[in-house]
């Protein structure tokens, strides 16, 4: 159903005005266009509107700076933010100053649409203090695809609340990141983060890391220890690779989840806890419930908001934005800063990116360490990207098609060690050429399997443990399909 109101437009572009005036007076609402934020000011000081619609840079005024005045004047306006700085701290400043929802430039019809009408038609509350906070030097996320825009509208809506969030994404996507980004901009952000991978501790350990123990609990249990949900009071607990999480341990945490408290192992008395939980994983957890490795009613309760990062191949455009970054915190570090030639940023858009925002955190790092000129050719992105590269990536393999593993290899060599002229190039080359060949072999296999960890092995002739473990060393992600967001 259509709420009807009277919307206050502010924006000094006359196009977007007129375009937003024909969109909102079609659909029966009444409009008022204005270019700058003192007549915004007017309407909405004489109590005028139900609803706001502005731009943040205006020639006297930026909407941040208006909105805690607006919030104090009409606390239910719900006020809606356009920017075309579709930076993640436009995000974060519009869900601090309390807008009502933001919407980056350039936006959909359709959707500003729904925005208004969910606005009108939602009973009318407060949203949000205004919090006039200082802004942090540095942004946590970097990127302004639309893929990201889309993350950064629900971080910023997710930070005002203690809502589970699950995030999931390939290997590299930056999982951990977005978790300490809720936390740190999230109203939590004076207590603890705490963080736990589940992949990293062996299994019959993981009950006692998160909730505890008694002393005598279980042999080795010589004093009584806290748990990561003790540590993480107050504040955000992290549970990375969810998926891996043995099935008594799922028990534990589902009972935290539905009663809000938990005993140690060994324990009697219940223990409030009052803690946000941030989930992750690579794996498609749907597949893990069918093969009865995951509580379907833990998933209900973890999977509350899931939030899907993109690989990197689905954001290339990010890719330039991201080599400055990574080339900027290694000057910080006291490496080189360096260009990279716009051939070379071609080549890494095209590229696949298997470990996504790690992987290219690690080549900018390589390149910034161990080239010597400003700025790095594309030949050079061409090798040190080559080892990665599939066979079926689309827009074109940079590997002959006649070319034997061994010559591939040999090839690869010879013009590595030719990059570092005279010199040797650093140590430990054998395990990095033997991993490099190692991960398509695995990815491919697990490819070919859909993802069927016994069938792999059985077709690598491995043992089930050794390729679990190598999946795990490698960073090897095959469910990709798995769209949840
Ligand atoms: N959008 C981004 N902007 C800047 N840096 C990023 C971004 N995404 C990821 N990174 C960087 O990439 C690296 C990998 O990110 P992170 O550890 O958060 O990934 P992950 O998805 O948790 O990986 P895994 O599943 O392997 O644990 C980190 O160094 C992180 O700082």
């Amino acid at each position: 159903m259509m709420v009807k109101g009277n919307i206050l437009v502010a924006d000094d572009d006359a196009a977007i005005r007129t375009v937003l005036n024909q969109a909102l007076s079609r659909v029966g609402h009444e409009v008022r266009v204005t270019s700058n934020a003192a007549t915004l000011w007017r309407w909405v000081a004489a109590g005028e509107g139900d609803l706001v619609i502005t731009d943040v840079v205006m020639p006297d005024e930026n909407a941040f700076d208006m909105l805690p005045r607006i919030k104090k004047a009409r606390p239910e306006l719900p006020v809606v933010v356009m920017s075309a700085q579709n930076t993640f701290m436009t995000a974060i400043r519009a869900s601090e100053t309390g807008a009502y929802e933001y919407l980056p430039k350039p936006f959909d019809l359709n959707e500003l649409l729904n925005i208004v009408n969910r606005a009108l038609s939602e009973p009318r509350r407060p949203q949000g203090d205004a919090q006039p906070d200082e802004q942090p030097e540095s942004m946590p996320l970097v990127g302004r695809s639309a893929a990201m825009q889309d993350i950064y509208r629900m971080l910023a809506r997710m930070m005002q609340t203690d809502l589970t969030v699950m995030i999931t994404g390939e290997s590299g996507t930056g999982k951990e990141l977005v978790a300490r980004a809720l936390h740190e901009y999230g109203r939590r952000r004076n207590g603890p983060f705490v963080a736990i991978n589940m992949a990293a501790i062996p299994r019959d350990l993981i009950e006692s890391e998160l909730f505890g123990h008694e002393k005598g609990a279980f042999t080795g249990a010589q004093n009584r220890s806290t748990g990561r949900f003790e540590q993480a009071e107050g504040g955000t607990l992290f549970l990375d690779e969810i998926g891996d999480m043995p099935m008594e341990a799922q028990t534990r945490l589902l009972r935290v989840l539905q009663q809000g408290e938990y005993t140690t192992v060994g324990g009697r008395t219940p223990i409030k806890t009052d803690v946000r939980i941030v989930a992750a994983t690579n794996k498609d957890l749907r597949t893990l419930i069918n093969q009865g490795l995951f509580r379907e009613d833990l998933f209900y309760r973890i999977n509350v908001v899931p939030l899907r990062l993109p690989a990197l191949r689905e954001r290339s455009e990010d890719i330039p934005d991201l080599v400055r970054h990574f080339f900027k915190q290694g000057e910080s570090e006291g490496l080189q800063t360096k260009r990279i030639s716009s051939g070379g940023i071609e080549l890494m858009k095209r590229y696949p990116w298997p470990g996504n925002v790690r992987e290219l955190e690690n080549l900018v790092r390589r390149l910034a360490a161990l080239y010597a000129q400003d700025e790095i050719s594309a030949e050079i992105i061409e090798m040190e990207l080559k080892t990665g590269a599939q066979p079926a990536v689309p827009g074109g393999s940079l590997i002959p098609d006649d070319l034997s593993i061994g010559q591939a290899v040999e090839h690869y060599l010879q013009r590595y060690f030719s990059a570092f002229g005279g010199d040797l190039p650093p140590a430990g080359l054998y395990q990095r050429i033997l991993s490099e060949v190692e991960f398509p072999l695995v990815l491919a296999s697990m490819t070919a399997t859909r993802g069927n960890q016994i069938k792999a092995a059985e077709l690598l002739g491995l043992n089930r443990n050794t390729l679990r473990k190598k999946i795990r060393e490698l960073g090897v992600n095959v469910y990709r399909a798995s769209k949840q967001a």
